[in-house]
């Protein structure tokens, strides 16, 4: 996950490949709670890993319920209907699909068994509406007290209190179904006759109430319905453990490839797996709309496969009701249409993690958008002249995934521009991978990626500052010089002469390095510490005298030029390697000071160093280094330079990020 304030994505040019949702949220949530409620234990297969899931499981936890993970999958004990804590605070952060169910089911578990539960969230949490749930239970004899606003989180559920279940259980379906969903879901709790529960206004999202009566058939539930209007769950329902549940991937992540597919898979198709024709999500309908735009879909039970069709896209007019969230996704496919794109029939998303109507018009305008919006309706016109923009995502999953496609304007226009997505990680309530998994399957022009190279001489905090300005830009590192002191190690082993540049080369295409997780392997060896040896770096400046090493060593590190950008730190990196690099930055400190910090740092190794020595042969390799004759160490033309003697590391970075956010187009 790219937990950083800000994920620049340069222009993206194509996209091919596979790709594997995660589980859907929706499901995931409800499995959870089911698996909790009912008797016995489940096994939970290919649950979904997000911050939703994480409070539903920390709160079956609380309520007494064993949870606990054996290889990829989660295990309940669950509850048998029987609560085991009778008190209990429960912070929900803004998964209404934990808020809704719990409320339901531990208001009715408190009026039977009695007990007291707070119910609380994050801020937007308490600005979304649970009073239309709230009034269903207290008519049924449920107690709510209401500890902020009336109608909204947080809540006291208690009791014991007498139940009224003889009369109908009336909900609105018309703000969210999720209300349906959890009285649907908690009613078996109490059902010692026929509970009928009758909805008031029309029910909007009605394939998220197709999954819920779906996963209670699994869990041994069968609830009558009349239509959309009516559901009787049967005297005697009781909670049966399935044993073992599988989650399907999650159809509104796959609408961001579906959208990809249409956008950009001009050849080969984005094949998504973990989704298909035989799911439950009525999300998975997002297909038909893309198709309708154009896309070529094909489905398999629970793959997909989208390619470009149409092109551009084509507008279209579409009541959303059976798609909700998925359908945010249209609105930037839209830009890329021929012609107006109109949803309607969206007052949900105003309901949602933030306002989403509001907030797809604001940002879809920075971009250079038309859009017109109502209460349940947005109209988006296609985009020529596209900005480089900054896109708030109001801590909304669905926002920042959406926005990624606008990355791909190259498509429409010459002069294309790049994308920054604030606080992505946002995406980690359904899809903590998402940006990873979107740049496993996009191709990009090699020049879009963009570099910030850090020469200088030894000790001078090149490794530092790159390791922190790539942290927070979400940057992949090269340290070249690890290149460097992996041949000189490999050569010294090899027992070759270390002035014979041919011989030296010859190795490179030999040697079996793999990067991961900051440490560098040679073969099955675990390289890093040896490679930091100062003996080992002195072998490191002899083999880069030779040209015939910098060239064997060069596409390697061309290669490390990956999404969603770069920072190489070395000798030549801005002269020689990535000499169109945006930002070039030339550290230096006095020779005294770095052989001080170098010395500190070895030493705080528990190595032993002398400070003098250190000096005098970081000295010699400055010479070496600067003096050879191919891409000798000097600033290139273009390069800021940095004396960092007089500087903390904090200080040093925040000078790149200056210097970095001067050249970026926002
Ligand atoms: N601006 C700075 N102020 C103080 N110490 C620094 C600074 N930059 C780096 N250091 C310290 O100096 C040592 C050498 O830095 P390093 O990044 O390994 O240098 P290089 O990669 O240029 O050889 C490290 O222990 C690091 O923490
Ligand atoms: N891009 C590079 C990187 C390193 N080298 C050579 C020259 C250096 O003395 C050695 C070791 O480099 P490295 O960056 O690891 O060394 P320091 O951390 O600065 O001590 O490799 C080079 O010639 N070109």
């Amino acid at each position: 996950m790219f937990k950083i304030p800000f994920l620049d994505l340069p222009p993206l040019r194509g996209a091919a490949g596979t790709v594997r949702l995660p589980g859907s949220k929706s499901i995931s949530n409800r499995v959870l709670l089911l698996a909790a409620l009912s008797e016995g234990r489940t096994v939970v297969r290919d649950l979904l890993a997000s911050d939703d899931t994480a409070v539903m499981l920390e709160s079956l936890r609380t309520l007494g319920c064993a949870v606990w993970r054996e290889g990829g999958d989660v295990v309940i004990d669950g509850l048998g209907g029987q609560l085991r804590a009778k008190e209990a605070k429960l912070f929900l952060g803004n998964a209404g699909t934990a808020m809704r169910p719990l409320t339901a089911a531990l208001s009715l578990l408190a009026a039977t068994q009695g007990g007291s539960f707070e119910v609380s969230g994050v801020p937007r949490m308490h600005e979304r509406p649970i009073g239309d749930l709230v009034d269903a239970l207290r008519g049924l004899g449920c107690e709510i007290d209401d500890l902020g606003n009336a109608g909204y989180p947080p809540l006291r559920l208690r009791g014991p209190s007498t139940l009224a279940l003889d009369t109908p259980v009336r909900v609105r379906g018309d703000v969210s179904s999720q209300f349906l969903t959890a009285l649907l879901l908690a009613l078996p709790l109490v059902a010692e006759r026929d509970i009928r529960i009758e909805v008031i206004g029309e029910l909007i999202s009605k394939p998220y109430i197709e999954i819920t009566l779906a996963l209670l058939a699994r869990f041994g539930i069968q609830v009558r319905r009349e239509g959309w209007a009516a559901f009787v769950i049967p005297a005697g329902s009781r909670y049966v453990s399935p044993g073992e549940v599988f989650v399907e991937g999650d159809a509104s992540s796959a609408s961001y490839f579906v959208g990809l597919g249409a956008i950009a898979a001009t050849d080969v198709p984005i094949r998504i797996e973990g989704v298909g024709s035989e799911s439950l999500q009525g999300d998975v309908r997002f297909i038909e709309a893309a198709a309708a735009m154009g896309a070529e879909v094909k489905a398999g039970p629970n793959w997909l496969e989208v390619k470009r069709g149409a092109w551009p896209l084509k507008g279209l007019t579409l009541d959303c009701n059976h798609i909700p969230d998925a359908a945010m996704t249209l609105t930037v496919m839209a830009l890329y249409a021929d012609g107006p794109t109109t949803l309607t029939n969206i007052a949900s998303w105003r309901v949602k993690e933030t306002d989403r109507i509001a907030a797809m018009a604001t940002e879809l305008r920075k971009l250079g958008a038309t859009v017109d919006e109502g209460p349940d309706w947005i109209r988006v016109q296609p985009l020529q002249r596209w900005q480089a923009a900054v896109i708030h995502t109001y801590d909304d999953h669905r926002v920042a995934m959406c926005f990624s496609l606008a990355a791909f304007n190259g498509l429409v226009t010459t002069a294309a521009k790049p994308v920054r997505i604030l606080e992505p990680h946002c995406v980690a309530k359904t899809f903590p991978d998402y940006f990873e998994t979107l740049f496993g399957v996009v191709s990009v022009d090699v020049a879009d990626v963009p570099v910030i190279t850090i020469d200088g001489p030894t000790a001078s905090g090149k490794g530092t500052l790159a390791d922190e300005t790539a942290k927070l830009l979400g940057f992949n590192v090269l340290d070249s010089g690890a290149l460097y002191r992996v041949t000189g190690l490999a050569a010294r082993r090899a027992g070759l002469d270390l002035d014979d540049g041919d011989a030296v080369a010859a190795i490179v295409p030999t040697l079996q390095l793999r990067f991961a997780d900051g440490q560098v392997f040679l073969g099955q060896e675990d390289v890093s510490a040896r490679l930091r040896a100062e003996a080992t770096g002195l072998l490191a400046s002899q083999v880069a005298v030779h040209p015939q090493v910098r060239r064997a060593l060069h596409q390697l590190q061309l290669d490390f030029r990956r999404l969603p950008g770069l920072v190489a730190d070395g000798r030549d990196m801005g002269t020689a390697i990535f000499p169109d690099a945006a930002l070039k930055v030339f550290l230096t400190a006095s020779a005294a000071t770095r052989a001080e910090r170098r010395y500190k740092q070895l030493i705080s190794k528990g190595i032993s160093a002398n400070i003098e020595g250190l000096r005098a042969d970081l000295e010699a390799r400055d010479e070496r280094d600067k003096n050879r004759s191919t891409s000798p160490l000097e600033p290139a033309q273009d390069a800021q330079l940095l004396d960092n003697s007089a500087l903390t590391i904090e200080a040093s970075v925040d000078q790149m990020l200056a210097w970095w956010q001067q050249r970026r187009p926002f």
